[in-house]
């Protein structure tokens, strides 16, 4: 079995904040069938009172003086309901940082235009690397009042190729023949030979065995075995790239046993996981889990120091996870291609039902990796997602090492902010099915509170819904149910605000209120009006998740 999806937990000190039943992102995984999406955890914040900030109209409340300090980011929140284009979709955007973006200078850019996460793959780059890239984000948060959340992917136990000895790709021509190998290579291997990452690899393939590399870009059959050498034969040409997936095949099924053998995480995973928890990312993603007890170990070992195989296990591993990403390069090399939209659409409305937030990834703009502009498909996917109400879109290799990252991104938000606005003005309101999800041992108040509120928005056509939050579940809540207007959610945490920030619809603010509505008002309004993110007239819909309550309110 593969996992199908990939969880990503989010880390957090404080993990009161955050009960599993409400929080765990998702594996990505799958029983039964391969690999589809991964699961994600949060991370403990060890960043000490950070600023805090929404990042949209990119306003900046300290956290002690409860004063809006900055303005980074042009645009108010009037322009988004308005006018399109220049604004922040409900839709949040998650960008892969890599070779092209990782300059304080990219890093910015991209988070002007939109970025809420920053993304980093631990399959690639060095450990330096890494934490140069959370270092940069982490101080354009701080000096520039954005509040980018950090996702470090892990590499998980796939079987991948070596680096190509530095080269960018090579070309697989017809009949070729290439050694695959667990020798280790060093920097200027023979030509012809690829380095091969799992040692069990040579003994592992038979003679006739089908050689698959990334989902099928490039066919190799295998035609002898010597030694830790492994002869193949392309009978498929195409172009390797470092570090491409490799799955194997035999009389047409995926060979399973090597990935059921494997540990979910690796050594090196751990490795990977200790250093994400010491430099305090926000989230961990998890490839490949088979069971939601990897999740929980995972979040066990976290709180203490501080993919799943199948579609089956699905419901399980959401629950288990903090989020799940629809890993849809992973899933596609797995299961038959054209199964891989049906599963996404599953996942993402089983995440939606069960709250976990749900990120699309993968080749969304594939094309734009080497063009200005994207095809046509493309744009329907992306529009496909978003009227799907996935929580956020990802970029891969088009912001980690393409020629146009953020013109890319600028895609992915105007076709968000496009297809929002068709589902809001043609009144396509969502019908879909929430069950109860809040354990009867803290009743269902706060979904029931959530709901109303929601509904509420949508009849009175309200311009926004605010939640004062501390614990951050009921700006989830809200956000479950894709009301028709923007979020506002106040919590005093920044390392919260961080991570609503993957939240649909959810603008998050870092500010301290207390349990006197009246007062919270009096200091929340000036300060939107100041930045022009609400003005007189606009009518709000408040809800307190301390009071339990809903207020009705037009801005004085
Ligand atoms: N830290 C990095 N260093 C070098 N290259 C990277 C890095 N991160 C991403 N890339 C490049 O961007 C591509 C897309 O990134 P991603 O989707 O995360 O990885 P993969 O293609 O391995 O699934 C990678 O194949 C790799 O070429
Ligand atoms: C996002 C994916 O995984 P990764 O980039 O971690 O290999 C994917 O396979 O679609
Ligand atoms: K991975
Ligand atoms: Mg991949």
């Amino acid at each position: 079995m593969s996992p199908v999806c990939s969880a990503v937990l989010s880390s957090t000190s404080n993990s009161t904040l955050f009960p599993i039943s409400s929080f765990p992102y998702f594996p990505r995984t799958f029983a039964g069938a391969p690999p589809i999406s991964k699961p994600f955890v949060r991370l403990p914040n060890h960043s000490p009172a950070r600023k805090l900030v929404y990042t949209r109209p990119s306003v900046l409340i300290s956290d002690d003086r409860t004063a809006w300090t900055s303005s980074p980011t042009p645009g108010t929140a009037a322009e988004s309901k308005d006018e399109g284009l220049q604004a922040t979709p409900m839709t949040k955007l998650v960008c892969t940082i890599g070779p092209e973006t990782c300059s304080p200078e990219w890093i910015e850019a991209l988070a002007v235009v939109g970025m809420k996460v920053a993304r980093v793959n631990m399959c690639h780059g060095t450990r330096a690397w890494h934490r140069a890239v959370i270092e940069r984000v982490r101080r354009l948060n701080e000096e520039k009042g954005f509040a980018v959340a950090i996702m470090m992917d892990t590499e998980g136990s796939e079987i991948h190729m070596g680096d190509l000895g530095g080269a960018i790709s090579a070309k697989a021509e017809d009949g070729d023949m290439w050694t695959f190998t667990v020798r280790a290579l060093d920097s200027s291997p023979p030509e012809r030979t690829v380095h091969v990452n799992y040692d069990g690899f040579a003994e592992d393939v038979k003679v006739g065995d089908e050689l698959v590399v990334d989902g099928g870009m490039v066919r190799f059959e295998v035609i002898e075995k010597i030694g830790p050498d492994v002869q193949c034969r392309c009978i498929d040409p195409g172009l390797l790239l470092p570090r491409a997936n490799l799955t194997l095949w035999r009389n047409e099924s995926l060979v399973q046993e090597r990935n059921a053998m494997l540990p979910t995480l690796s050594s090196k995973d751990w490795l990977d996981i200790d250093f994400g928890i010491e430099e305090g990312v926000d989230f961990i993603g998890v490839s490949f889990v088979k069971s939601a007890e990897v999740i929980n170990h995972l979040k066990s070992y976290i709180s203490a120091r501080e993919s799943i195989d199948s579609l089956k296990n699905l419901e399980e591993i959401i629950l288990a996870s903090d989020g799940v990403m629809v890993a849809r390069g992973d899933l596609g090399a797995q299961i038959p291609l054209e199964q891989v939209p049906s599963v996404q659409k599953r996942i993402v409305e089983l995440c939606r039902q069960l709250n976990r937030p749900v990120i699309v990834a993968s080749q969304l703009l594939e094309s734009m990796i080497e063009y200005p502009i994207p095809t046509r498909a493309e744009v329907a996917d992306v529009s496909e997602a978003v009227g799907q109400r996935a929580d956020a879109l990802m970029l891969s290799g088009e912001s980690a090492m393409g020629n146009y990252p953020d013109k890319a991104l600028a895609v992915l938000r105007n076709v968000s902010l496009r297809i929002e606005r068709h589902l809001k003005e043609g009144k396509h309101h969502d019908t879909m099915k929430l069950p109860v999800i809040t354990s009867p041992l803290t009743g269902d108040v706060s979904e029931e509170i959530s709901d109303a509120a929601a509904n509420m928005a949508n009849n009175l056509e309200a311009d926004f819904v605010f939640v004062y939050t501390k614990s951050g579940h009921m700006a989830t809540l809200l956000s479950r149910c894709r009301p028709d207007c923007p979020i506002f959610a106040f919590t005093p945490s920044a390392s919260m605000q961080r991570r609503l920030n993957l939240q649909w619809g959810v603008t998050p603010f870092h500010l301290s209120f207390t349990d006197d509505m009246e007062n919270n008002f009096s200091k929340t309004f000036p300060l939107l009006k100041a930045k022009g993110m609400i003005k007189c007239g606009d009518l709000v819909i408040v809800v307190s998740d301390m009071l339990q309550s809903v207020q009705v309110i037009t801005v004085p």
